[in-house]
């Protein structure tokens, strides 16, 4: 509520006026009734009694609307900020929880909280008021007759307050089935062609419905519980005013109450239940709203990805190490990656620092051998296991500022891995990552992501057009920065082609685009912000042989003015490479060109020249890593035509990633 108490606690007073001029409201009828006994109606007291009435209904709708306005900005506090967190979490939250569970805490769990902090709240205050000034009320009219309806009200007090003991359990699981089911809804809406294609929408229904009926459960659960607490609220009302009538009507008609003080104690005996089944009520919205407050901090407590690893002082922006003659990223977009203030603290330029460099900068410069300063990526003795299997155990390389270097090796061998350390997805266990001479880890993650840009294996194309797609890292771009990037990426066709060019839109997940066109409207994003490094995951697992020869072009391209280093199964690619590395088990085993590594290495030739793999072969079943030695790594052939080994891919490198990812769920 922090942000909006003015609102509610002006709410709150106005409800508290309300109940005040509510409360004085018997308190006149009693004068009117008591008057007219003594034969006369005062008419003035009847038009206050109106006025009060009148101003009653004005505060009420006042402090309600107040209310409902501080509710929304609650709900809109909390869901900007969980939205932030949520895209804020290290990517490793995503690999173990279900996208639609968190979809689904931002969307009902909020409002579910929202209905609690404000109304609640208010509620629970005025209410208590109420209580308060009814009871005060009750017991100077008459002592005897607000005992009797204590006693009636402790009976149904007992029975509502069981009910509210277990509404929060049962809010929670309801919660969490609705989350089940959208998180469900969601595997089978994204993956829907899967579905259709495996005949499974009966089993995706049912399996979705199981959730659907766990909440309807949890929802029944609560209904009992709700059905409980309003009767014997209604029963408390009831049952007091009866015995209240009973025992009144006797005094009343032996003389020693008044008709008046009967009545507006009746009426006092109204308005004490009335606040008390609102207290109740309240508690029963606080008890479901922390029940979904326990959902929506449990997403607040997954860890963020800050920059918390830094290894020593300020975080730094890598704005000044573009190398001499590589275009470098717009100033604008470099100003986006600097720290916030206080933080920034610009590199000096190794190309400017001459004898003032660090000591691993002037390493780096040594052994880099692009003579362009230090190697644009270096990898130093890099260790990582994404759980407790190690997965890279010990990969040092360098890629040269400038060129084009493949990273192949058999499937599960590392080689995505390596590049989602370098895109600081994930940190390493042991070792180094440097880029341009500097450790990653004394840079901001986001200077770091304006150095290199990633091109994924199964590349989101996002709703909207060509264009946002296109300039999503950049939405300020340039017509003419974007018509470059659709040149060096091999799109002018595909823009020609469509009906409104770049405005065409791409449909959800780039549905409406070829696997190829997705492939290079990816490549065209990553390029706009002009990174040092570009990293492509498996480029050409989905094109044909022209589209491939139009792609490894556009890698020339791009090559050439900048670092590329891709993740290759396909031979030609490789064979276009200026640097083939090769991994296996989590280890670099060679590295060199591809005569060198043909006439050196016999993993490497196993890779290139062995027959073409049957289909499972392909598609990742991966054999045992003794049955792989020499590895059954066949150039097969591509997708469409081209059966020569130079347009072949790489059997047993890199398929089994693709299955696993595009897997439903
Ligand atoms: N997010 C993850 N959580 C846990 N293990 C993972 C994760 N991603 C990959 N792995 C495991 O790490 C190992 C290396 O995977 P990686 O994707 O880096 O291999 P790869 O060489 O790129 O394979 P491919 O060529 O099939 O794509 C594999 O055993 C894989 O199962």
């Amino acid at each position: 509520m922090r942000g909006h108490g003015r609102p509610v606690m002006i709410a709150t007073v106005l409800t508290v006026i309300g109940t005040g001029v509510g409360v004085l409201q018997p308190l006149l009828v009693m004068r009117v009734i008591d008057t007219a006994q003594a034969g006369g109606i005062p008419l003035w007291l009847v038009g206050a009694l109106l006025g009060l009435f009148v101003c009653q209904a004005i505060i009420d709708t006042t402090g309600h609307y107040l209310l409902e306005r501080a509710g929304q900005g609650i709900l809109l506090g909390l869901r900007r900020r969980l939205i932030g967190h949520l895209l804020a979490l290290r990517v490793q939250v995503f690999d173990t929880r279900r996208i639609g569970d968190l979809i689904s805490r931002a969307n009902t769990d909020t409002t579910v909280v929202r209905e609690a902090v404000a109304y609640s709240f208010t509620s629970l205050v005025t209410s208590l008021i109420g209580v308060a000034g009814a009871v005060a009320l009750m017991v100077w009219l008459n002592p005897w007759l607000f005992l009797l309806v204590v006693a009636v009200v402790a009976v149904a007090g007992v029975v509502v307050l069981s009910a509210l003991s277990r509404i929060r359990a049962v809010s929670e699981r309801g919660q969490a089935s609705v989350g089940g089911m959208t998180a469900d809804l969601e595997r089978a809406l994204v993956a829907i062609r899967t579905v259709r294609a495996n005949r499974a929408e009966a089993r995706e229904a049912e399996r979705i419905g199981d959730h659907a009926a766990a909440a309807y459960q949890a929802g029944i659960r609560m209904a009992k519980l709700d059905s409980v607490i309003a009767p014997a609220m209604q029963l408390a009302v009831q049952g007091s005013v009866l015995a209240v009538l009973l025992a009144g009507g006797v005094l009343v008609a032996r003389g020693s109450v008044s008709l008046g003080s009967l009545v507006a104690f009746l009426l006092y005996a109204t308005y004490l239940v009335m606040p008390l089944s609102q207290l109740i009520e309240s508690a029963a919205t606080i008890q479901r709203g922390l029940g979904a407050l326990t959902r929506v901090n449990a997403v607040f407590a997954l860890p963020r990805e800050d920059d918390d690893t830094v290894l020593r002082g300020p975080l730094r922006t890598i704005a000044t190490a573009w190398p001499a003659g590589v275009t470098r990223p717009p100033a604008r977009l470099l100003a986006r990656a600097a720290p916030r203030q206080g933080q920034v603290a610009c590199c000096p330029s190794p190309e400017r620092t001459g004898g003032g460099e660090r000591p691993a900068m002037v390493a780096a410069r040594k052994t880099a051998g692009d003579g362009d300063g230090p190697a644009a990526i270096e990898l130093r003795e890099v260790r990582f296991a994404y759980t407790t299997t190690p997965v890279l155990r010990g990969v040092s390389f360098r890629v040269p500022r400038r060129g084009h270097v493949a990273l192949v090796g058999a499937s599960g061998a590392g080689k995505s891995t390596v590049l989602e350390l370098v895109e600081r997805f994930y940190d390493p266990d042991e070792g180094q990552i440097l880029f341009a001479g500097r450790d990653v880890r004394s840079l901001s993650r986001s200077s770091a992501r304006t150095w290199v840009n990633l091109v994924e294996q199964n590349t989101p194309v996002l709703h909207g057009t060509l264009r946002d797609n296109i300039v999503y890292a950049m939405p300020e771009a340039g017509e003419e920065e974007i018509a470059q990037v659709v040149a060096t990426a091999g799109l002018k066709d595909l823009v020609s082609r469509l009906p409104d060019g770049l405005h065409t839109p791409v449909g959800d997940h780039g549905v409406l685009l070829s696997g190829g066109e997705r492939q290079r409207v990816a490549i065209a994003r990553a390029l706009l912000p002009s990174p040092a490094v570009l990293l492509l995951d498996e480029p050409t697992s989905q094109l044909d042989a022209v589209n491939e020869r139009a792609l490894t072009q556009a890698m020339r391209r791009i090559a050439a003015e900048r670092a590329l280093l891709v993740i290759a199964h396909r031979i030609s690619t490789v064979r276009a490479a200026d640097r083939i590395i090769v991994l296996d088990e989590g280890r670099v085993i060679a590295e060199g060109t591809h005569d060198e590594l043909m006439a050196t290495s016999a993993f490497y030739r196993g890779l290139a020249t062995a027959p073409p793999a049957r289909p499972a072969q392909a598609a990742g079943e991966r054999a045992t890593r003794d049955e792989e030695r020499p590895p059954a790594g066949p150039l097969g052939p591509p997708p469409t035509g081209g059966g020569d080994s130079h347009s072949g891919s790489l059997g047993p490198l890199g398929r089994r990633r693709a299955g696993r990812r595009a897997a439903v769920g």
